[in-house]
């Protein structure tokens, strides 16, 4: 009988599972063909670039000496050696998982005994010849493998853009600056950071840093912002125009308003700093985090030599702007040493890098430095600090080129080293629809604080004077 055939039942089931397998196989091809047809030209390199990677990996490894030799035969192989000879040493190859980006792969490979992370990195040169990469870097986040970033095109020379959102952060003061040069993002988390300075060449990215970093943030009911702009003498001259019903202080040139400002500010962190205990019931305002009643205030303030540079001369015209400017820095100084635990930071951004555009005993506060393109290894000192000598690579003077128009290396003191930034660009328009949808956050933070009284004199502050709680 026909249906009691084993060997019938055997085949049907034979049958059905091909038949399952090819469809799986189908069914995975169509996935990955859909897959590539929608990518773009970068992303379709990169895929049958991640594919030649996997293929030719189990040869490149052993060629690299990322293999290794086991000698000791398995107990299954002592069992299958039934003829005597001697068992052949097995050759053990790293796994390897494969995935792709528009500018390159990231490979996650296994670690086998005696290779290692040293290993890898050891071998990343010849990695980028053989996976045709400008640059490969080999970094560990946990035990027993490592992550091989290869990138095709550097990162650095394609400029991008944002369009900010329009929707509160979901971090509070996480500022997303762009990727690095393996394309891997970039922010920097300003909770705690009461200064960052911006340097670089005129042209070279630093007003569309700013304005990404307002159109990110303007949603935030947690936030406020003042504006000193020294390269206008009105807002409707200058990049922030659009920003300035978002600001609850804006400034032009004027170095006797700049100084008001300041001083309003400085002022601020006084009355802030009298009552943090008590309104928050804490000595730092991060302990609890800013709110729509005791906001972060970020002050930017672009130029700054403007407002800083020594003036030189003694007629008295000069000797009062040298007086301002002085009192300025003295004001910016004491908002960036103390303005840090109440919720205060400031951003001062120059086309000159010199000692008077951003006073050293300032720029050595900020925590947070960023550079554009710099002319000289002066300026680039000037800048960020004595370190970057010791970087050559990072060094903003080879950012010069027009294709390195908004890259810029930036340090933290918080980490040894510089890192190299591809900032996107923020086009006018997009920032500007922000600003207009958020004008009504706006508010003055001295305005959200109980009264106090600023006259007291406090005989343990050096004789200057403290604010006494009202
Ligand atoms: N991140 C970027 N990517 C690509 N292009 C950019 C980027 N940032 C700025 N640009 C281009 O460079 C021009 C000048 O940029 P931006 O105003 O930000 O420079 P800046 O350094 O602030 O100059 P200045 O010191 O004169 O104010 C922009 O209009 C834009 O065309």
């Amino acid at each position: 009988m026909k249906d009691n055939d084993p060997t019938g039942g055997a085949f049907g089931y034979g049958l059905l599972v091909v038949g399952v397998a090819l469809a799986v196989l189908v069914g995975w091809s169509v996935w990955w063909v859909v897959r590539y047809l929608r990518a773009d030209a970068m992303t379709r390199q990169s895929i049958r670039q991640a594919v030649r990677v996997r293929r030719t990996w189990k040869r490149l490894a052993q060629m690299l000496k990322l293999c290794a030799t086991d000698k000791m035969p398995t107990a299954l192989a002592s069992l299958a050696n039934t003829d005597g000879k001697p068992i052949k040493p097995r050759i053990l190859v790293p796994t390897l998982k494969v995935t792709h980006d528009a500018y390159g792969v990231i490979a996650r490979a296994g670690c086998l005994p005696g290779v290692g992370l040293e290993q890898y990195q050891k071998a990343a040169p010849h990695l980028a010849d053989a996976w045709r990469c400008t640059r490969v870097a080999v970094t560990q986040d946990e035990p027993g493998s490592v992550v091989i970033r290869g990138v095709r095109l550097d990162p650095l020379k394609f400029p991008t853009e944002h369009r900010p959102i329009g929707t509160v952060p979901e971090k509070v003061a996480q500022w997303e600056l762009g990727v690095d040069e393996y394309a891997q993002p970039v922010s920097v988390d300003l909770r705690q950071v009461p200064g960052v300075t911006v340097a670089g060449l005129p042209g070279k990215g630093k007003t569309s840093l700013i304005n990404r970093l307002l159109s990110d943030w303007a949603p935030a009911p947690w936030v406020q912002f003042a504006c000193a702009d020294g390269k206008v003498s009105a807002a409707y001259e200058g990049d922030y125009y659009a920003w300035v019903k978002r600001m609850f202080a804006f400034v032009g040139d004027d170095l006797e308003e700049a100084n008001k400002l300041f001083k309003h500010l400085v002022d601020l962190r006084r009355k802030r700093s009298a009552l943090v205990l008590d309104v928050l019931g804490v000595k730092s305002m991060w302990d609890v985090g800013p709110s729509e009643k005791w906001p972060l205030v970020v002050l930017i303030v672009d130029e700054a030599h403007t407002y800083f540079r020594d003036h030189k001369g003694s007629d008295p015209k000069t000797k009062k702007l040298a007086a301002l400017a002085a009192e300025n820095a003295r004001l910016v100084e004491d908002l960036v040493k103390k303005g840090r635990s109440v919720g205060i930071l400031v951003i001062l951004a120059t086309q000159k890098s010199t000692g008077d555009a951003i006073p050293t005993f300032i720029r050595d506060v900020c925590p947070v430095g960023l550079s554009f393109a710099q002319k000289t290894a002066e300026a680039a000192v000037a800048a960020l600090g004595e370190d970057i000598r010791d970087w050559p690579d990072a060094n903003p003077i080879n950012l010069q080129d027009p294709a390195y128009v908004g890259v810029a290396s930036m340090n933290h003191q918080s980490q040894p080293g510089f890192t190299r930034i591809r900032t996107p660009y923020v086009p006018d328009a997009w920032a500007e629809e922000i600003a207009q949808t958020t004008n009504h956050l706006t508010a003055d933070p001295a305005d959200l604080l109980p009264a106090v009284d600023l006259t007291k004199e406090d005989p343990n502050d050096d004789g200057s004077m403290a604010p006494v709680a009202a």
